[in-house]
């Protein structure tokens, strides 16, 4: 029995609305390249990483010059198969992938929009996940106090912050307790959520303030501050 191998799946196929450029979010420029060049070379350089996939709209017009500007592009496989949701976009890549790759072979979902994950924390994340029965993420303590609005803006309730976290990507399970979970979920925002629904409980695993999800416009100025490393 050969060992479980690690493939990364990057769904990359939204438009970035909230972000409010007239690109993309993904190949918004980032200390000096498209925000998806930062995954795909850090995925690239990762020694535990078989190979990477990345899922595209099926009328992306921007992934052919990001991938002409690698080095390498053996390492990463362009799926045209993005979907309505980032549920359905990871999905249809899962579908894609399905010659490639075993049952037992793990599958490391990553946000492209979260340029700042380290090759660190995904060692980190496969060395304490690599044995679990389920799998797991990457996810952060919540540190603030959270209130919940009500009407007109105001404080309806204040939400207890005690044992909760964040969930980032990586979000690694086995392809084919995911591929069943996501087939039989209906609209999770995170793969953790329809293994979840099976009744399963992920393990969590700490991951890292710059690991954040580019979202909002002033979220590029904090991840060029990361990633030129002035943080
Ligand atoms: N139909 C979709 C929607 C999102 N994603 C991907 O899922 C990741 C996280 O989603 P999010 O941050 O919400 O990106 P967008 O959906 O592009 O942003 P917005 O919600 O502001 O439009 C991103 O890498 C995005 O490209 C995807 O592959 N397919
Ligand atoms: C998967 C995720 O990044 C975990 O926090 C998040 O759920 C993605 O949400 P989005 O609305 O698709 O950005």
């Amino acid at each position: 029995m050969s060992s479980p191998r690690y493939f990364a799946l990057i769904p990359a196929a939204g438009v970035g609305a909230r972000m409010g450029e007239k690109i993309p979010k993904q190949y918004v420029q980032i200390a000096g390249k498209p925000m998806l060049r930062h995954v795909l070379d850090t995925f690239c350089r990762a020694d535990a990483i078989t190979h990477t996939f990345v899922v595209v709209s099926a009328e992306d017009g921007y992934i052919d010059a990001t991938m002409a500007a690698l080095h390498d592009d053996s390492y990463a496989t362009v799926l045209h198969v993005g979907g309505a949701t980032r549920h359905q976009s990871v999905l249809n890549g899962l579908h894609a992938m399905r010659s490639e790759i075993n049952d037992d072979d793990w599958v490391l979902v990553h946000d492209a929009a979260r340029p700042g994950l380290s090759i660190g924390l995904i060692d980190k994340l496969i060395n304490i996940l690599q044995d679990d029965e389920v799998g797991g993420l990457l996810a952060v303590p919540v540190v603030d106090t959270l209130k919940r609005a009500g009407a007109e803006g105001r404080v309806d309730q204040t939400v207890t912050r005690d044992r909760l976290w964040a969930a980032q990507t990586p979000q690694m399970f086995r392809y084919g307790l995911l591929l069943r979970a996501l087939e039989q979920a209906t609209a999770v925002t995170d793969e953790a959520s329809a293994i979840e629904a099976l009744g399963l409980q992920p393990r969590l695993v700490e991951g890292d303030a710059r690991n954040f999800k580019v979202t909002l416009p002033h979220d590029v100025a904090l991840a060029e501050l990361y990633l030129k490393g002035f943080v």
